[in-house]
C-alpha cells in the first residue's frame, strides 16, 4: 500500500487550476523525485499531499485513509514537510528551531532529537547559533533538520538542496535516501534532473499541473520527455557514479552550442 497518494487530484490557485486530474504515489521505503519547470505544479502535489492544499476533486490518501478524515495534530505526527519557503520568523537557536519538528516530545527529548537531526546534516556545529545569523544555505539545512526531527514515516520536502553547495548536495541527498531506505516514504522536488537519476527509485514529471511521465528514472526522463517539457535536447552519458545528463538548450542550436551538465558531478 502506498503510504501517500494523490489520486485524480484537481486543485486551483487563484482560478486557475494547479494540479489537474494527478496520480501520485509514495511507498514506504521509496525515494520519489517529483520533477518539472518552474510552475509546472510540484509544490503544489506537496501540498496537497501533506493537506494543505484543498483539492477541488479526487483524494489524498495517507496508508489508505481520505486524509481529510484525520486531525491536523494526526497529520503533523505522520507527516513531515519541509516547505520551498526558507524564511524563519524568529532568532532563535538551530537547535531550538529543529526542535519544533518534535512537539509531541517532552522539552529534552525534542531538544536531542534535534541536535540529533542536526548532526545527521552536518550542521550540528550551528546548534547554538540564532538562525538569522547564517547563511541561506545553513538556514536551509537548519530548516530540514526541522521536517527530520518530527519522525514522521512520511516526509515531503520541496526543493530539499536548493541553495546548498555541491557536496551539501549530496550529503543531503545521500541522508534522504538512507531514511527511505529505513523505511520512510521519501517524496522530493528537484530541478537537477541528473541528481533525480541518480538518487531516485522514481520520478514523477509534472508539467502544467499535469503528469507525464511516472517511472523509473531513464523510463521517466527520456530525450524525448525533456525536450518536450524542458525545451532542452539532452543525451544521457555513462558516468561513475551513475547517469549524467548533456543538455543544451534549442535556442543555443540543438546540441551544437554550450552543453550545461545537469549533475553536480562535472
Ligand atoms: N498563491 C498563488 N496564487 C495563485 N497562483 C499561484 C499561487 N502559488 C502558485 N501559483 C501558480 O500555481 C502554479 C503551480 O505553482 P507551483 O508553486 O506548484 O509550481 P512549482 O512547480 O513548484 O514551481 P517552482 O519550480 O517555480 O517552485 C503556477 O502556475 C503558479 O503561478
Amino acid at each position: 500500500m502506498s503510504a501517500l497518494q494523490l489520486a485524480l487530484a484537481t486543485a486551483s490557485l487563484g482560478g486557475r487550476p494547479v494540479l489537474r486530474d494527478v496520480n501520485l504515489t509514495v511507498a514506504a521505503g521509496e525515494l520519489v523525485a517529483v520533477v518539472g519547470p518552474n510552475g509546472a505544479g510540484k509544490s503544489s502535489a506537496i501540498r496537497a499531499l501533506g493537506g494543505l492544499l484543498p483539492l477541488t476533486g479526487g483524494h489524498t490518501r495517507l496508508d489508505g485513509a481520505d486524509l481529510s478524515t484525520l486531525s491536523p495534530r494526526e497529520r503533523a505526527a505522520r507527516v513531515a514537510y519541509l516547505p520551498q519557503e526558507r524564511r524563519i520568523a524568529w532568532n532563535l537557536p538551530a537547535v531550538e528551531i529543529a526542535a519544533l519538528g518534535a512537539p509531541f516530545l517532552a522539552g529534552a527529548e525534542a531538544t536531542a532529537a534535534g541536535r540529533a537531526a542536526l548532526d545527521e546534516l552536518e550542521v550540528g556545529y550551528l546548534a547554538d547559533r540564532g538562525v538569522a545569523e547564517m547563511s541561506g544555505g545553513e538556514r536551509a539545512r537548519v530548516l530540514l533538520a526541522r521536517a527530520l526531527t518530527t519522525g514522521a514515516r512520511a516526509l515531503l520536502a520541496d526543493e530539499p538542496i536548493a541553495g546548498l553547495d555541491p557536496d551539501a548536495q549530496l550529503m543531503v541527498l545521500d541522508r534522504l535516501k538512507a531514511r527511505a531506505r529505513n523505511g520512510q516514504a521519501v517524496l522530493v522536488s528537484l530541478h537537477d534532473l541528473g541528481l533525480a537519476a541518480r538518487y531516485a527509485d522514481r520520478v514523477v514529471v509534472l508539467d502544467d499541473g499535469q503528469v507525464v511521465a511516472d517511472a523509473a528514472p531513464l523510463e521517466a526522463l527520456t530525450p524525448d520527455v525533456i525536450a518536450r517539457v524542458f525545451g532542452l535536447t539532452a543525451r544521457w552519458v555513462e558516468g561513475p557514479e551513475g547517469p549524467l545528463l548533456a543538455s543544451s538548450r534549442y535556442s543555443d542550436g540543438g546540441g551544437g552550442g554550450v552543453v550545461r551538465p545537469v549533475s553536480s558531478e562535472l
